[in-house]
Order: C-alpha cells, then sequence, then structure tokens
C-alpha cells in the first residue's frame, strides 16, 4: 500500500477552526447545511475515472489503468466553495449495496449514505495535499488560486463487501474564519 502511510498527518497541525470540520463523524453535509443556510451540492464529474495511486488499495482495485464509477463535487455556500469531495468505489458496488450511487444528481451523497442502517462508515483518516497530489491539482483547476497546502480527509463506507471511498478537501473559507 504505497501512500496509505500518508493518510496521518496529525490533527494538531490543522488549523484551529478547521478541526471541527475535520472530525465531524456524522455527515459533513448536515454539518454544512448547519452552518451555511444557502448550501448546495455542484456535481463537476460523474461517471467512470482512475483512481488515484492511494485509493486503488483502499478499494481492492490490482490494475492501474482500470476506471471505477467515481464522482466529484463543490460542497458550496452559494457560488463559494467550501469543500471539494471525490469518491470512489466499484463496478460490483454500482450493482449491489451502492445501486444509488449513480443517481445521485445534485442531491449529496451524504444523504443517501447516513439514511441507510446498513452502511458503516470506517474511521477518519487525514492528511495534508498539495501540488503533487491529484486532488489539490483538481481543486485548483475548478476552484482558482489556492494556498499551497490543503488539509483533506477520507473514509471507507462499508455495506456487505462493497466500498465506497470518500475524500474530502477543505477550501479556504473553512480555516480562514471562525465560526
Ligand atoms: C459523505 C458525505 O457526503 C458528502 C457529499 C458528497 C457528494 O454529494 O458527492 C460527497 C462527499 C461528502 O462531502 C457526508 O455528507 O458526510
Amino acid at each position: 500500500m504505497p501512500h496509505q502511510h500518508r493518510w496521518h498527518h496529525p490533527l494538531c497541525l490543522a488549523p484551529r477552526p478547521l478541526r471541527p470540520w475535520l472530525t465531524e463523524s456524522g455527515s459533513l453535509t448536515a454539518r454544512l447545511i448547519a452552518h451555511y443556510p444557502c448550501f448546495k451540492v455542484r456535481v463537476l464529474a460523474q461517471g467512470l475515472a482512475r483512481p488515484h495511486d492511494d485509493e486503488r488499495a483502499t478499494l481492492g482495485l490490482p490494475r492501474a489503468n482500470v476506471r471505477v464509477p467515481s464522482r466529484e463535487v463543490l460542497l458550496c455556500s452559494g457560488d463559494t466553495p467550501l469543500v471539494f469531495a471525490h469518491s470512489v468505489t466499484t463496478p460490483a458496488a454500482v450493482r449491489r449495496g451502492f445501486r444509488k450511487f449513480r443517481h445521485i444528481g445534485g442531491r449529496s451523497l451524504g444523504s443517501m449514505l447516513f439514511a441507510s442502517p446498513t452502511i458503516a462508515r470506517s474511521m477518519l483518516a487525514w492528511r495534508r495535499v498539495d501540488a503533487r497530489h491529484p486532488l489539490w491539482r483538481k481543486a485548483r483547476a475548478v476552484v482558482g488560486p489556492l494556498p499551497a497546502r490543503l488539509w483533506a480527509r477520507r473514509s471507507v463506507f462499508y455495506t456487505g463487501p462493497d466500498r465506497l471511498l470518500v475524500t474530502e478537501v477543505f477550501l479556504p473559507p473553512l480555516f480562514q474564519e471562525s465560526r
């Protein structure tokens, strides 16, 4: 698992206003809605894509060139992006336990994941990402200029044998002011 070890940067290094967001163990969507009344999901991509290097092992995908169901969204307050979220799963999972994944559209994935009593979640893991990481570069491409390092977190949702890996990158409004 080559990149796995990078996913445990100590949270004490994170900006204080960001920590409650990084550690939220319930739905991030629900927490955002509570703080931002103009919460919106902007879907950037939904379809088949190559998983990132640090996602493949977590999903048990052996081949580097395999394409898997993926989704990228910006979670926004009005037009202001707050979180860039990237989710990947397996072709088998979208036919079984995560059947709704492909049809979620402009609703939040959190509304599906946390509504189902048969879906469980792993521990959260955290790291900082910079221009060497594909998620930083993807966020930069849609959001525009960004700080050199951003905090990200990820966790796996499980149902039966199926897995869905959700990674969230936190954008400046969530750490440049305290809420
Ligand atoms: C996992 C959750 O769902 C959020 C919503 C997402 C989406 O709609 O694609 C993706 C990741 C999360 O930021 C959550 O709310 O905690």
